[in-house]
Protein backbone atom coordinates (compact mmCIF):
# COMPACT_ATOMS: atom_id res chain seq x y z
CA UNK A 1 0.00 0.00 0.00
CA UNK A 2 1.34 3.39 -0.95
CA UNK A 3 1.97 6.08 1.64
CA UNK A 4 2.79 9.75 1.40
CA UNK A 5 5.50 10.85 3.80
CA UNK A 6 5.63 14.50 4.81
CA UNK A 7 8.41 15.95 6.92
CA UNK A 8 8.41 19.29 8.70
CA UNK A 9 9.20 21.66 5.85
CA UNK A 10 10.58 25.18 5.47
CA UNK A 11 8.22 28.02 4.48
CA UNK A 12 7.00 27.17 0.95
CA UNK A 13 8.28 29.47 -1.76
CA UNK A 14 7.90 29.71 -5.53
CA UNK A 15 5.20 29.27 -8.13
CA UNK A 16 2.64 26.53 -8.62
CA UNK A 17 0.35 26.07 -11.62
CA UNK A 18 -3.18 24.91 -10.94
CA UNK A 19 -4.66 22.14 -13.11
CA UNK A 20 -8.07 21.96 -14.75
CA UNK A 21 -10.95 21.48 -12.31
CA UNK A 22 -11.91 17.92 -11.36
CA UNK A 23 -15.48 18.99 -10.69
CA UNK A 24 -15.75 20.58 -14.15
CA UNK A 25 -14.07 17.92 -16.21
CA UNK A 26 -16.14 15.05 -14.77
CA UNK A 27 -19.57 16.43 -15.80
CA UNK A 28 -18.09 17.74 -19.06
CA UNK A 29 -16.78 14.26 -19.93
CA UNK A 30 -20.24 12.87 -19.09
CA UNK A 31 -21.78 15.54 -21.35
CA UNK A 32 -19.75 14.35 -24.34
CA UNK A 33 -22.25 11.45 -24.45
CA UNK A 34 -24.80 13.94 -25.78
CA UNK A 35 -22.78 14.73 -28.88
CA UNK A 36 -22.97 12.90 -32.19
CA UNK A 37 -19.53 14.28 -33.07
CA UNK A 38 -16.03 14.32 -31.58
CA UNK A 39 -15.33 16.65 -28.62
CA UNK A 40 -11.87 17.77 -27.57
CA UNK A 41 -11.00 18.85 -24.02
CA UNK A 42 -7.93 20.76 -22.90
CA UNK A 43 -6.30 21.15 -19.50
CA UNK A 44 -7.74 17.84 -18.37
CA UNK A 45 -6.14 17.12 -14.97
CA UNK A 46 -4.10 13.99 -14.38
CA UNK A 47 -6.48 12.31 -11.92
CA UNK A 48 -7.78 8.87 -11.03
CA UNK A 49 -11.35 10.21 -11.22
CA UNK A 50 -10.74 11.20 -14.86
CA UNK A 51 -9.50 7.67 -15.59
CA UNK A 52 -12.65 6.25 -14.01
CA UNK A 53 -15.12 8.41 -15.95
CA UNK A 54 -13.19 7.58 -19.14
CA UNK A 55 -13.62 3.87 -18.28
CA UNK A 56 -17.35 4.47 -17.87
CA UNK A 57 -17.55 6.25 -21.24
CA UNK A 58 -15.56 3.47 -22.90
CA UNK A 59 -17.92 0.86 -21.40
CA UNK A 60 -20.83 2.76 -22.93
CA UNK A 61 -19.19 2.65 -26.37
CA UNK A 62 -17.40 6.03 -26.59
CA UNK A 63 -14.05 6.19 -28.33
CA UNK A 64 -11.51 8.00 -26.11
CA UNK A 65 -8.06 9.18 -27.11
CA UNK A 66 -5.53 10.94 -24.91
CA UNK A 67 -3.82 12.93 -27.64
CA UNK A 68 -1.20 14.64 -25.48
CA UNK A 69 -0.75 15.56 -21.80
CA UNK A 70 -3.90 17.33 -20.70
CA UNK A 71 -5.82 16.66 -23.93
CA UNK A 72 -8.60 14.16 -24.42
CA UNK A 73 -10.76 13.49 -27.48
CA UNK A 74 -14.08 11.73 -26.99
CA UNK A 75 -16.22 10.48 -29.81
CA UNK A 76 -19.62 9.19 -28.68
CA UNK A 77 -21.16 9.10 -32.19
CA UNK A 78 -21.80 5.39 -31.98
CA UNK A 79 -22.51 4.68 -28.32
CA UNK A 80 -24.40 1.41 -28.11
CA UNK A 81 -24.77 0.63 -24.41
CA UNK A 82 -27.01 2.36 -21.88
CA UNK A 83 -25.90 0.45 -18.78
CA UNK A 84 -23.38 1.85 -16.31
CA UNK A 85 -22.33 -1.12 -14.13
CA UNK A 86 -21.82 -1.24 -10.38
CA UNK A 87 -18.06 -1.98 -10.66
CA UNK A 88 -17.51 1.43 -12.26
CA UNK A 89 -20.13 3.55 -10.50
CA UNK A 90 -18.98 2.33 -7.06
CA UNK A 91 -15.46 3.59 -7.80
CA UNK A 92 -16.68 7.16 -8.14
CA UNK A 93 -20.01 8.80 -7.34
CA UNK A 94 -19.67 11.31 -10.16
CA UNK A 95 -20.20 8.40 -12.62
CA UNK A 96 -23.88 8.93 -11.88
CA UNK A 97 -23.63 12.06 -14.06
CA UNK A 98 -23.91 9.87 -17.16
CA UNK A 99 -27.57 9.22 -16.31
CA UNK A 100 -28.94 12.52 -17.67
CA UNK A 101 -26.99 12.39 -20.96
CA UNK A 102 -27.85 8.70 -21.58
CA UNK A 103 -31.54 9.25 -20.89
CA UNK A 104 -31.64 12.23 -23.24
CA UNK A 105 -29.59 10.63 -26.01
CA UNK A 106 -30.82 7.01 -25.88
CA UNK A 107 -34.21 7.29 -24.14
CA UNK A 108 -33.21 4.51 -21.77
CA UNK A 109 -30.62 4.03 -19.03
CA UNK A 110 -29.73 1.49 -16.36
CA UNK A 111 -27.23 2.64 -13.77
CA UNK A 112 -26.06 1.36 -10.43
CA UNK A 113 -27.10 3.39 -7.37
CA UNK A 114 -23.96 5.25 -6.29
CA UNK A 115 -24.42 4.63 -2.53
CA UNK A 116 -23.03 6.71 0.31
CA UNK A 117 -19.43 7.55 1.07
CA UNK A 118 -17.17 8.76 3.85
CA UNK A 119 -18.63 12.27 3.89
CA UNK A 120 -22.31 11.34 4.10
CA UNK A 121 -25.21 9.34 2.70
CA UNK A 122 -25.35 11.46 -0.47
CA UNK A 123 -28.77 10.53 -1.88
CA UNK A 124 -29.75 11.07 -5.53
CA UNK A 125 -33.45 11.84 -4.95
CA UNK A 126 -33.15 15.33 -6.47
CA UNK A 127 -31.61 13.95 -9.68
CA UNK A 128 -34.47 11.45 -9.98
CA UNK A 129 -37.11 14.04 -9.13
CA UNK A 130 -35.79 16.16 -12.00
CA UNK A 131 -35.80 13.30 -14.51
CA UNK A 132 -39.34 12.34 -13.47
CA UNK A 133 -40.49 15.93 -14.00
CA UNK A 134 -39.04 15.73 -17.52
CA UNK A 135 -41.29 12.73 -18.13
CA UNK A 136 -38.96 9.80 -17.49
CA UNK A 137 -40.43 6.62 -16.12
CA UNK A 138 -38.10 5.62 -13.26
CA UNK A 139 -37.73 2.38 -11.33
CA UNK A 140 -35.32 1.80 -8.45
CA UNK A 141 -34.55 -1.72 -7.26
CA UNK A 142 -31.84 -4.34 -6.74
CA UNK A 143 -29.24 -1.57 -6.43
CA UNK A 144 -29.99 -0.08 -9.85
CA UNK A 145 -31.97 2.83 -11.27
CA UNK A 146 -33.69 2.23 -14.57
CA UNK A 147 -35.33 4.99 -16.53
CA UNK A 148 -36.88 5.28 -19.93
CA UNK A 149 -38.79 7.79 -21.98
CA UNK A 150 -40.02 8.20 -25.56
CA UNK A 151 -39.18 11.90 -25.45
CA UNK A 152 -38.21 14.08 -22.48
CA UNK A 153 -40.39 17.19 -22.11
CA UNK A 154 -39.33 20.44 -20.47
CA UNK A 155 -40.86 21.44 -17.12
CA UNK A 156 -40.24 23.66 -14.07
CA UNK A 157 -38.13 21.88 -11.49
CA UNK A 158 -37.56 23.30 -8.02
CA UNK A 159 -34.61 21.72 -6.21
CA UNK A 160 -35.13 21.43 -2.44
CA UNK A 161 -31.37 22.00 -2.07
CA UNK A 162 -29.08 23.56 -4.71
CA UNK A 163 -27.36 20.25 -5.45
CA UNK A 164 -24.42 20.54 -7.83
CA UNK A 165 -24.82 17.05 -9.29
CA UNK A 166 -28.62 17.26 -9.64
CA UNK A 167 -28.37 20.65 -11.38
CA UNK A 168 -25.78 19.23 -13.79
CA UNK A 169 -27.60 15.97 -14.48
CA UNK A 170 -30.96 17.69 -15.08
CA UNK A 171 -29.37 20.45 -17.18
CA UNK A 172 -27.70 17.85 -19.42
CA UNK A 173 -30.92 15.82 -19.82
CA UNK A 174 -32.91 18.97 -20.62
CA UNK A 175 -30.66 19.99 -23.52
CA UNK A 176 -32.41 17.44 -25.77
CA UNK A 177 -35.90 17.67 -24.19
CA UNK A 178 -38.85 19.09 -26.08
CA UNK A 179 -39.62 22.67 -24.97
CA UNK A 180 -38.25 24.66 -22.05
CA UNK A 181 -36.95 23.43 -18.71
CA UNK A 182 -36.49 25.82 -15.82
CA UNK A 183 -34.38 24.70 -12.86
CA UNK A 184 -35.14 26.78 -9.78
CA UNK A 185 -32.94 26.90 -6.69
CA UNK A 186 -30.20 25.60 -8.99
CA UNK A 187 -26.60 25.32 -7.81
CA UNK A 188 -24.49 28.33 -8.85
CA UNK A 189 -20.99 26.82 -8.73
CA UNK A 190 -18.43 27.90 -11.39
CA UNK A 191 -18.34 24.27 -12.56
CA UNK A 192 -22.04 24.53 -13.51
CA UNK A 193 -21.19 27.57 -15.63
CA UNK A 194 -18.29 25.71 -17.26
CA UNK A 195 -20.57 22.79 -18.10
CA UNK A 196 -23.26 25.13 -19.49
CA UNK A 197 -20.63 26.92 -21.62
CA UNK A 198 -19.47 23.57 -22.99
CA UNK A 199 -23.05 22.47 -23.75
CA UNK A 200 -23.84 25.80 -25.42
CA UNK A 201 -20.76 25.41 -27.63
CA UNK A 202 -22.18 22.01 -28.60
CA UNK A 203 -25.35 23.80 -29.70
CA UNK A 204 -27.46 23.72 -26.54
CA UNK A 205 -29.57 26.70 -25.50
CA UNK A 206 -28.92 27.33 -21.80
CA UNK A 207 -29.32 30.66 -20.05
CA UNK A 208 -28.82 31.66 -16.43
CA UNK A 209 -26.09 29.19 -15.40
CA UNK A 210 -24.29 30.75 -12.44
CA UNK A 211 -27.58 32.10 -11.04
CA UNK A 212 -30.24 30.16 -9.12
CA UNK A 213 -32.56 29.94 -12.15
CA UNK A 214 -31.36 28.10 -15.23
CA UNK A 215 -33.46 28.00 -18.39
CA UNK A 216 -32.81 25.34 -21.00
CA UNK A 217 -34.57 25.30 -24.36
CA UNK A 218 -34.33 21.85 -25.88
CA UNK A 219 -32.63 21.34 -29.25
CA UNK A 220 -32.69 18.34 -31.62
CA UNK A 221 -29.06 17.34 -31.42
CA UNK A 222 -25.67 18.45 -30.16
CA UNK A 223 -22.47 18.62 -32.17
CA UNK A 224 -18.76 18.38 -31.38
CA UNK A 225 -16.67 21.19 -29.92
CA UNK A 226 -13.39 21.95 -28.17
CA UNK A 227 -13.21 23.25 -24.63
CA UNK A 228 -10.60 24.43 -22.14
CA UNK A 229 -11.51 23.28 -18.62
CA UNK A 230 -11.56 26.03 -15.95
CA UNK A 231 -8.87 25.94 -13.21
CA UNK A 232 -9.54 23.94 -10.05
CA UNK A 233 -10.52 26.43 -7.34
CA UNK A 234 -10.16 23.79 -4.60
CA UNK A 235 -6.66 22.81 -5.68
CA UNK A 236 -5.83 26.55 -5.75
CA UNK A 237 -7.26 27.02 -2.25
CA UNK A 238 -5.25 24.06 -0.95
CA UNK A 239 -1.94 25.60 -2.15
CA UNK A 240 -3.02 28.98 -0.73
CA UNK A 241 -3.31 27.35 2.69
CA UNK A 242 0.02 25.57 2.19
CA UNK A 243 1.65 28.99 1.80
CA UNK A 244 -0.23 30.41 4.79
CA UNK A 245 0.34 27.52 7.20
CA UNK A 246 4.10 27.33 6.53
CA UNK A 247 4.62 31.10 6.67
CA UNK A 248 5.60 31.03 3.00
CA UNK A 249 5.38 33.16 -0.12
CA UNK A 250 3.75 31.37 -3.06
CA UNK A 251 2.40 32.58 -6.40
CA UNK A 252 -0.51 30.45 -7.56
CA UNK A 253 -0.94 30.56 -11.32
CA UNK A 254 -3.94 29.62 -13.43
CA UNK A 255 -6.60 30.47 -10.87
CA UNK A 256 -9.71 32.56 -11.48
CA UNK A 257 -9.63 34.64 -8.32
CA UNK A 258 -13.34 35.42 -8.68
CA UNK A 259 -13.94 31.74 -7.91
CA UNK A 260 -11.91 31.76 -4.68
CA UNK A 261 -13.31 34.90 -3.04
CA UNK A 262 -14.53 33.22 0.16
CA UNK A 263 -11.19 31.44 0.53
CA UNK A 264 -9.22 34.68 0.04
CA UNK A 265 -11.53 36.56 2.43
CA UNK A 266 -11.07 33.98 5.18
CA UNK A 267 -7.29 33.85 4.69
CA UNK A 268 -7.13 37.65 4.99
CA UNK A 269 -9.21 37.47 8.16
CA UNK A 270 -6.63 35.01 9.51
CA UNK A 271 -3.88 37.58 8.88
CA UNK A 272 -2.54 36.27 5.56
CA UNK A 273 -1.50 38.70 2.81
CA UNK A 274 -3.25 38.08 -0.51
CA UNK A 275 -2.34 39.88 -3.73
CA UNK A 276 -5.11 39.22 -6.23
CA UNK A 277 -4.01 39.50 -9.84
CA UNK A 278 -7.15 38.15 -11.53
CA UNK A 279 -5.64 34.96 -12.95
CA UNK A 280 -2.94 34.50 -10.34
CA UNK A 281 -2.64 35.15 -6.65
CA UNK A 282 0.33 35.69 -4.34
CA UNK A 283 -0.06 34.40 -0.80
CA UNK A 284 2.38 35.54 1.87
CA UNK A 285 2.35 34.83 5.58
CA UNK A 286 4.62 35.00 8.62
CA UNK A 287 2.98 31.80 9.87
CA UNK A 288 1.25 33.61 12.75
CA UNK A 289 -2.44 33.00 12.12
CA UNK A 290 -5.55 34.34 13.85
CA UNK A 291 -8.46 32.08 14.73
CA UNK A 292 -11.46 32.48 12.39
CA UNK A 293 -14.94 31.02 12.12
CA UNK A 294 -16.08 29.31 8.92
CA UNK A 295 -19.49 28.05 7.79
CA UNK A 296 -19.64 25.92 4.65
CA UNK A 297 -22.40 26.78 2.19
CA UNK A 298 -23.30 26.28 -1.46
CA UNK A 299 -21.48 28.67 -3.82
CA UNK A 300 -20.86 31.60 -3.51
CA UNK A 301 -20.53 30.63 0.15
CA UNK A 302 -17.46 28.99 1.63
CA UNK A 303 -16.84 25.61 -0.09
CA UNK A 304 -17.22 22.40 1.89
CA UNK A 305 -14.33 21.02 -0.20
CA UNK A 306 -12.00 23.47 1.63
CA UNK A 307 -13.30 22.77 5.14
CA UNK A 308 -10.76 20.10 6.13
CA UNK A 309 -7.79 22.13 4.85
CA UNK A 310 -8.94 25.20 6.83
CA UNK A 311 -9.25 23.01 9.90
CA UNK A 312 -5.55 22.08 9.66
CA UNK A 313 -4.70 25.76 9.49
CA UNK A 314 -6.96 26.64 12.43
CA UNK A 315 -5.30 23.88 14.48
CA UNK A 316 -2.23 26.10 14.89
CA UNK A 317 -3.98 29.51 14.89
CA UNK A 318 -4.00 31.79 17.93
CA UNK A 319 -7.34 31.31 19.71
CA UNK A 320 -10.52 29.32 19.19
CA UNK A 321 -12.14 28.80 15.80
CA UNK A 322 -15.51 27.30 14.97
CA UNK A 323 -16.17 25.51 11.71
CA UNK A 324 -19.80 24.69 10.86
CA UNK A 325 -20.38 22.14 8.09
CA UNK A 326 -23.85 22.63 6.59
CA UNK A 327 -23.48 20.88 3.21
CA UNK A 328 -22.64 17.29 4.21
CA UNK A 329 -23.87 15.66 7.40
CA UNK A 330 -20.70 13.69 8.13
CA UNK A 331 -17.68 15.55 6.88
CA UNK A 332 -15.53 15.56 10.01
CA UNK A 333 -13.71 12.24 9.56
CA UNK A 334 -10.39 14.11 9.41
CA UNK A 335 -10.83 15.40 12.97
CA UNK A 336 -9.66 12.17 14.63
CA UNK A 337 -6.63 12.07 12.34
CA UNK A 338 -5.70 15.70 13.11
CA UNK A 339 -6.14 14.91 16.80
CA UNK A 340 -3.57 12.11 16.39
CA UNK A 341 -1.19 14.90 15.35
CA UNK A 342 -1.92 16.89 18.51
CA UNK A 343 -4.74 19.15 17.30
CA UNK A 344 -7.27 20.18 19.92
CA UNK A 345 -10.70 19.78 18.28
CA UNK A 346 -14.13 19.02 19.70
CA UNK A 347 -17.16 18.10 17.58
CA UNK A 348 -20.64 19.19 18.58
CA UNK A 349 -23.19 18.17 15.98
CA UNK A 350 -22.30 19.96 12.78
CA UNK A 351 -19.75 22.23 14.48
CA UNK A 352 -16.07 21.68 15.13
CA UNK A 353 -14.48 23.80 17.84
CA UNK A 354 -10.77 24.15 17.30
CA UNK A 355 -8.50 25.43 20.03
CA UNK A 356 -5.25 26.46 18.34
CA UNK A 357 -2.10 24.77 19.69
CA UNK A 358 1.53 25.87 19.41
CA UNK A 359 2.62 22.86 17.46
CA UNK A 360 1.50 19.66 15.76
CA UNK A 361 3.41 16.40 15.93
CA UNK A 362 4.03 14.05 13.00
CA UNK A 363 2.18 10.72 13.29
CA UNK A 364 0.94 7.81 11.20
CA UNK A 365 -2.51 8.89 9.90
CA UNK A 366 -4.87 7.98 7.11
CA UNK A 367 -6.70 9.98 4.49
CA UNK A 368 -10.38 9.31 5.14
CA UNK A 369 -11.44 11.14 1.97
CA UNK A 370 -9.91 13.36 -0.68
CA UNK A 371 -9.85 16.69 1.16
CA UNK A 372 -9.06 14.98 4.47
CA UNK A 373 -5.90 13.71 2.75
CA UNK A 374 -5.01 17.24 1.65
CA UNK A 375 -5.59 18.50 5.19
CA UNK A 376 -3.14 15.91 6.53
CA UNK A 377 -0.44 16.94 4.06
CA UNK A 378 -0.90 20.56 5.18
CA UNK A 379 -0.68 19.57 8.84
CA UNK A 380 2.37 17.39 8.07
CA UNK A 381 4.23 20.36 6.58
CA UNK A 382 4.34 22.10 9.96
CA UNK A 383 4.27 19.12 12.31
CA UNK A 384 7.46 18.20 14.16
CA UNK A 385 8.96 15.02 12.74
CA UNK A 386 7.43 12.78 10.11
CA UNK A 387 3.79 12.29 9.09
CA UNK A 388 2.92 9.08 7.26
CA UNK A 389 -0.34 9.30 5.34
CA UNK A 390 -2.12 6.08 4.35
CA UNK A 391 -5.04 5.57 1.90
CA UNK A 392 -3.41 7.92 -0.58
CA UNK A 393 -5.70 6.72 -3.37
CA UNK A 394 -8.13 9.36 -2.08
CA UNK A 395 -5.56 12.08 -2.88
CA UNK A 396 -4.92 10.68 -6.35
CA UNK A 397 -8.63 11.06 -7.13
CA UNK A 398 -8.42 14.83 -7.03
CA UNK A 399 -4.90 16.33 -6.93
CA UNK A 400 -2.73 16.28 -10.06
CA UNK A 401 0.98 15.57 -9.51
CA UNK A 402 0.68 16.38 -5.84
CA UNK A 403 4.18 15.43 -4.61
CA UNK A 404 5.84 17.14 -7.58
CA UNK A 405 3.90 20.37 -7.07
CA UNK A 406 4.58 20.48 -3.32
CA UNK A 407 8.26 19.50 -3.75
CA UNK A 408 8.80 22.30 -6.26
CA UNK A 409 7.70 24.74 -3.53
CA UNK A 410 10.28 23.26 -1.14
CA UNK A 411 8.05 20.83 0.76
CA UNK A 412 9.63 17.63 2.05
CA UNK A 413 7.19 15.14 0.66
CA UNK A 414 7.55 11.81 -1.07
CA UNK A 415 5.66 8.62 -1.79
CA UNK A 416 6.70 5.15 -0.67
C1 LIG B 1 -17.95 15.77 -8.67
C2 LIG B 1 -18.41 16.98 -7.94
O1 LIG B 1 -18.72 18.00 -8.51
N1 LIG B 1 -18.42 16.88 -6.60
C3 LIG B 1 -18.81 18.03 -5.82
C4 LIG B 1 -20.32 18.11 -5.76
O2 LIG B 1 -20.79 16.87 -5.23
P1 LIG B 1 -22.34 16.52 -5.34
O3 LIG B 1 -22.84 16.97 -6.66
O4 LIG B 1 -22.47 15.09 -4.97
O5 LIG B 1 -22.92 17.43 -4.19
P2 LIG B 1 -24.39 18.00 -4.03
O6 LIG B 1 -24.35 19.47 -4.21
O7 LIG B 1 -25.30 17.20 -4.87
O8 LIG B 1 -24.67 17.66 -2.51
C5 LIG B 1 -24.91 18.65 -1.53
C6 LIG B 1 -25.89 18.14 -0.50
O9 LIG B 1 -27.13 17.81 -1.13
C7 LIG B 1 -27.55 16.54 -0.77
N2 LIG B 1 -28.29 15.93 -1.90
C8 LIG B 1 -27.71 15.91 -3.15
C9 LIG B 1 -28.38 15.33 -4.21
C10 LIG B 1 -29.64 14.76 -4.00
O10 LIG B 1 -30.29 14.22 -4.90
N3 LIG B 1 -30.18 14.80 -2.74
C11 LIG B 1 -29.53 15.37 -1.68
O11 LIG B 1 -30.04 15.38 -0.57
C12 LIG B 1 -26.25 15.80 -0.47
O12 LIG B 1 -26.46 14.66 0.33
C13 LIG B 1 -25.44 16.87 0.22
O13 LIG B 1 -25.77 16.94 1.58
O14 LIG B 1 -20.70 19.20 -4.95
C14 LIG B 1 -20.28 19.10 -3.57
C15 LIG B 1 -20.84 20.29 -2.82
O15 LIG B 1 -20.24 21.45 -3.23
C16 LIG B 1 -18.75 19.01 -3.51
O16 LIG B 1 -18.38 18.74 -2.20
C17 LIG B 1 -18.22 17.91 -4.42
O17 LIG B 1 -16.83 18.02 -4.54
C1 LIG C 1 -16.32 15.45 -2.29
C2 LIG C 1 -15.55 15.61 -3.36
O1 LIG C 1 -15.71 14.98 -4.55
P1 LIG C 1 -16.79 13.90 -4.99
O2 LIG C 1 -18.11 14.57 -5.08
O3 LIG C 1 -16.31 13.51 -6.34
O4 LIG C 1 -16.76 12.81 -3.96
C3 LIG C 1 -14.42 16.58 -3.36
O5 LIG C 1 -13.94 16.89 -4.46
O6 LIG C 1 -13.99 17.03 -2.29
Amino acid sequence: MQKIIVEKSPPLKGTVRISGAKNSVLPILAATLLSTEKCELEDVPNLKDVDVICEVLAALGSDIKRTSRGKIEVNSATIDNNEAPYELVRKMRASFLVMGPLLARMGRVRISLPGGCAIGTRPIDLHLKGFAALGADIQVGHGFVEAHTKQLRGDRIYLDFPSVGATENIMMAATLAEGETVIENAAEEPEIVDLANFLNKMGANIKGAGTNTIKIKGVNNLKGTTHLVIPDRIEAGTYMIAAAITGGDVVIENVLTNHVKPIMAKLKEAGVSIIDDGDKVRVQSDGILKAIDVKTLPYPGFPTDMQAQFMSMMSIAKGTSVIIETVFENRFMHVDELKRMGANIKIEGRSAIIQGTDKLLGAPVKATDLRAGAALILAGLIADGTTEIGNVYHLDRGYSDIEQKFSKLGAKIYRV
